[in-house]
């Protein structure tokens, strides 16, 4: 069986993923697709999935009898209404990150699907999927580093549009950490501070780049962030966990080495679509067979919520200076293991 597939928004990702469904993975196909922007809409249709439908908005593609699932690609602040839209058709949606841009719209998906009974929603956070992610939680599960302790991290973008601001390193960049980390760990945070190093010069003047976040989780982990998203020089992802007994980092994305004039150098990446690309194609594949299989496995609607209310921390932090408190309300019993 074809699981036929909406998706809302063709932007950056929204094409990506659209690609990824029509040539990369299998058992799935793009019927419908939509925009605010509907010429760009019938422009990645017409590329990528050229039968597909062109509904003229969100809902009236959720509502399309032929769409069994959804995947939401839109602008963060869009995400809550469709998710919402989608729980209320029982329709499966994958939902890109963050789930919804405050903790209490996340919270009001987490409700509606605990009402519905089953989960319904993955939100779109990939590294779980990631290989190097995976292999690091594997050693730290097995002990091999001892009890973890630390964590020195760093998201680092080449460079971000005119539209980013401050508070998007943490709710669009951060939020990957906030993710991952939880996921790793086993744990959740209890609060967060923001500290602003010397402002890079090649950042936009309306905002303040790079910042660099502390956390601290129930188990007293305490992590370092640095948030850098005009670093200038590639898309560099890293993240060193310190145990009682060493410290194991994520591995670099495999890169030929070259040995030229006197010098030993490797590529570093520029951009998020290739350097996570397996991780995405792993992710929708775990989303098209869960949907088939009436059993999703990747973040949960829960998972976004505790991102989000750790997100919300941290941009009070920003603006008070101050150590903030990170409190979830408690887990419906849907989301227990
Ligand atoms: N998992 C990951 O690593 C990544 C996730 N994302 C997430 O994906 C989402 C989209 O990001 P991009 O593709 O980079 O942005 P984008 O700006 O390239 O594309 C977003 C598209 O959504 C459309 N749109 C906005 N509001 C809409 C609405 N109400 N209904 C229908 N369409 C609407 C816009 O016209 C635009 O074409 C964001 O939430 C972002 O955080 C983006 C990049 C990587
Ligand atoms: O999700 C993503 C973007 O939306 C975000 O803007 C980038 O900072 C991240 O690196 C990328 O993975």
């Amino acid at each position: 069986m074809t699981l036929k597939i909406g998706v809302i928004g063709t932007g950056a990702i929204g094409e990506d993923h659209i690609r990824r469904c029509m040539q990369a993975l299998s058992g799935a196909e793009i019927v419908a697709v939509t925009d605010v922007n509907l010429e760009r809409a019938r422009e990645v249709a017409s590329q990528y999935a050229p039968g597909a439908k062109v509904p003229e908005d969100g809902e009236s593609l959720i509502a399309l009898p032929e769409v069994e699932a959804v995947i939401v690609t839109s602008w963060g602040g869009t995400h809550a209404r469709y998710v919402l839209e989608a729980i209320r058709h029982g329709k499966y949606v994958f939902c890109e990150k963050p789930l919804a841009t405050t903790a209490e719209d996340c919270l009001k998906i987490v409700e509606a699907e605990a009402a519905h009974g089953k989960r319904l929603v993955q939100v779109g956070f990939m590294r779980p999927y990631d290989a190097g992610y995976r292999a690091l939680k594997a050693l730290i599960d097995k002990g091999e580093i001892g009890e973890v302790l630390m964590i020195h991290a760093a998201h680092r973008n080449q460079r971000v549009g005119a539209n980013y601001k401050t508070d998007m390193g943490i709710t669009d960049t951060l939020i990957h950490e906030l993710d991952v980390f939880r996921w790793m760990l086993g744990d959740d945070y209890v609060s967060a501070q923001v500290i602003f190093p010397r402002r890079s010069g090649k950042a936009m003047e309306h905002m303040r780049d790079p910042q660099i976040v502390l956390l601290e989780t129930k188990k007293g982990i305490r992590i370092d962030v640095e948030i850098f998203v005009n670093c200038q020089y590639g898309y560099d992802i890293k993240c060193a966990v310190v145990g009682e007994l060493g410290e194991a980092s994520l591995p670099m994305p495999p890169a030929v080495e070259l040995r030229k004039s006197a010098a030993l150098s490797t590529e570093i990446m520029t951009d998020w679509k290739e350097r996570f690309i397996a991780a995405y194609d792993v992710e929708l594949q775990d989303f098209i067979n869960g949907v088939k299989a009436r059993k999703l496995n990747g973040a949960t609607s829960w998972d976004g919520y505790c991102a989000s209310v750790a997100a919300d921390a941290c941009v009070k932090a920003q603006e008070s200076g101050r150590i903030e408190p990170i409190a979830m309300q408690s887990r419906p019993a849907l989301y227990n293991a």
